[in-house]
């Protein structure tokens, strides 16, 4: 079981606390004037993928304190119940076993005394089959046509894994056009609609649970127009599957369960995408490519699982988050991928660390007297650029950024790569070095003193502002799969040492709750008045206006 240790409690905390006041002051460009090892002491390679952590306001004492207070939190023990399979997630308890899914050595992995492994293989073999076929085109429509659309119909992690991958990994993509359907707001459902024909369309009704108010009016909005165009009920068997893990669920929806691919209640919905959720990404870039991502993500468990800390890519991120997150007093992060494929990347862990670690209890049960996780967000470079880095440059909040890119572009156009990287490069240099008054002044030359004075306060950068760059290869299916689990895996580590419960969500139930409440209202023409003046008087005016 996980340790209940309050971290600010422990003596790492102590000696960071003080060791802070020594690093508040300290510039990262002396850091490195100083040591002319510093690039090679703080950065990592795994496989393809290139840790630089250097620009960071971290000395060997910063990290060697970090290190302890992992120890003291008890981290080791933490990684070990999670791949035993113990029941760590204790609010709803489940075990959480992402990690079997993508366990491509076969190893037993143990559940309640059962090994999961043949379950996991058997619904990765229905998946490889399924997906063959409609891919191959020997699966037809009601009609005897091929498959030539998928739409994908999930909220939450039975959606943004999927998206975020088969976007990132376009390039791998084969000639079924994919189409993702999240949002109740009618119009996401009606516009995918338009653009695909019944006779050629496979619908995944995609949820873990099959009661998500969203999905199940969508998946019930298709079928009805699935219908309408002139199917027949039995026909619905050749036009839609579910992933799911509620088979009853799926039945009552006119699911045959033959076309159900299961999952269980050991993977946590924004940890689905290694299972049967995965399924539009096998259909989109082939089953082959899709192993290949459970491939990368597997390498990366095991070198989580068995690195020493000091050379574990998933806990230096984590630590130096909370080095920020809880001595700088940083309240968010960005992660700015340089790879155009990589758009939905920051959105993806948006909700993969935001609903893990956005909690306010620890796992005493008490409330928390320290920040947890912090706000995630982010857009490609270099749209974001010409965005929001002048407040990440010249604004009063300190925002540590991961920056992401691969050296080798899939569409290696002119000088178009070398400009994004040069964009990469000069980014984390111009954030860390900024640049002084002096300089300033001296470019701008001859002015006369009177203007330069006045401008140049404007143009200075303090710089000393954090980055890890992460360079990798290529981003390819196997890299890809290595880059999602460091992060999962960082916010695993992140979650443990603020003592929190990472993998329920008992947060989004209430939003869930109330909208229930309210949908019958809505659907009377009478005036209410059970709620406060607000809600009351914008229901009314809705009301009014519809
Ligand atoms: O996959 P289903 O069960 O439809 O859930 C979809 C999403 O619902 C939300 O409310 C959260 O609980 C997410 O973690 C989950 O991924």
């Amino acid at each position: 079981m996980l340790s209940k240790i309050n971290f600010t409690q422990t003596q790492a905390y102590e000696y960071l606390s003080n060791h802070l006041v020594d690093m508040a002051d300290m510039h990262m460009k002396d850091l490195f004037a100083k040591d002319p090892e510093r690039f090679q002491k703080f950065s990592i390679l795994f496989n393809d993928i290139f840790l630089d952590y250097s620009k960071n306001r971290i000395n060997e004492k910063t990290m060697a304190l970090l290190m302890q207070l992992a120890k003291e939190c008890e981290l080791e023990n933490a990684i070990n119940s999670m791949f035993n399979g113990e029941k760590i997630n204790e609010t709803e308890d489940r075990a959480v076993l992402h990690t079997a899914l993508r366990n491509r050595s076969n190893t037993p992995v143990i559940f309640e005394g059962k090994d999961v492994m043949p379950e996991v293989n058997g619904v990765l073999a229905k998946m490889k089959k399924f997906s063959e076929a409609i891919i191959s085109g020997s699966w037809k429509g009601y009609t005897g046509k091929v498959i030539t659309d998928v739409v994908n119909i999930g909220i939450g992690g039975s959606d943004l894994g999927p998206v975020m991958v088969t976007e990132g990994l376009k390039s791998y993509k084969n000639h079924l056009q994919m189409h993702f359907v999240s949002n109740v707001d009618g119009t996401h459902i009606v516009e995918t609609l338009k653009k695909v024909n019944p006779e050629t369309t496979l619908f995944l009704v995609a949820s873990k649970t099959f009661t998500t108010q969203e999905t199940m009016t969508n998946a019930h909005s298709a079928r009805n127009w699935f219908l309408e165009s002139g199917a027949a009920d039995a026909d619905v068997a050749k036009h839609f599957a579910a992933l799911s893990t509620n088979s009853d669920g799926v039945s009552k929806f006119g699911i045959d369960t033959e076309n159900m691919f299961e999952f269980w209640d050991w993977v946590g919905g924004r940890y689905s995408l290694w299972s049967a959720i995965g399924l539009p990404i096998a259909l989109s870039i082939g089953f082959e490519n899709f192993e290949e991502l459970l491939t990368g993500a597997h390498e990366m468990d095991n070198h989580f699982r068995t690195a020493e800390f000091e050379q574990n890519m998933p806990v230096i991120l984590a630590l130096i988050g909370i080095w920020y997150n809880n001595f700088f007093e940083a309240e968010t992060e960005a992660i700015l991928p340089y790879d155009q494929y990589m758009h939905r990347f920051a959105a993806y862990f948006q909700q993969g660390d935001m609903e893990s670690n956005g909690k306010h209890v620890d796992r005493n049960g008490d409330e928390v007297n320290y920040q947890t996780g912090p706000v995630i967000w982010g857009e490609p470079g270099t749209n974001g650029q010409h965005a929001f880095y002048q407040l990440i440059h010249q604004g009063t909040k300190l925002i540590p950024c991961d920056f992401i890119a691969p050296a080798k572009s899939h569409n290696p156009l002119g000088e178009h790569h070398k400009m994004l990287l040069s964009n990469f490069f000069a980014q984390t240099e111009a954030l860390m070095n900024g640049k002084t008054e002096e300089e300033v002044l001296e470019e701008m030359g001859d002015k006369n003193q009177e203007s330069r004075d006045k401008i140049a306060p404007f143009k200075v950068f303090e710089g000393n502002r954090s980055t890890n760059s992460i360079l990798v290869k290529l981003i390819t299916p196997k890299t890809l799969g290595s880059l999602i689990v460091m992060y999962e895996h960082k916010i695993f580590v992140q979650g443990i040492i603020w003592n929190i419960f990472s993998f329920d969500q008992w947060g989004v139930e209430l939003g869930k709750q109330l909208a229930g409440k309210i949908l019958p209202e809505l659907k009377e023409n009478n005036e209410v008045n059970s709620h406060d003046s607000s809600t009351n008087g914008l229901i009314n005016l809705y009301k009014e206006w519809r």
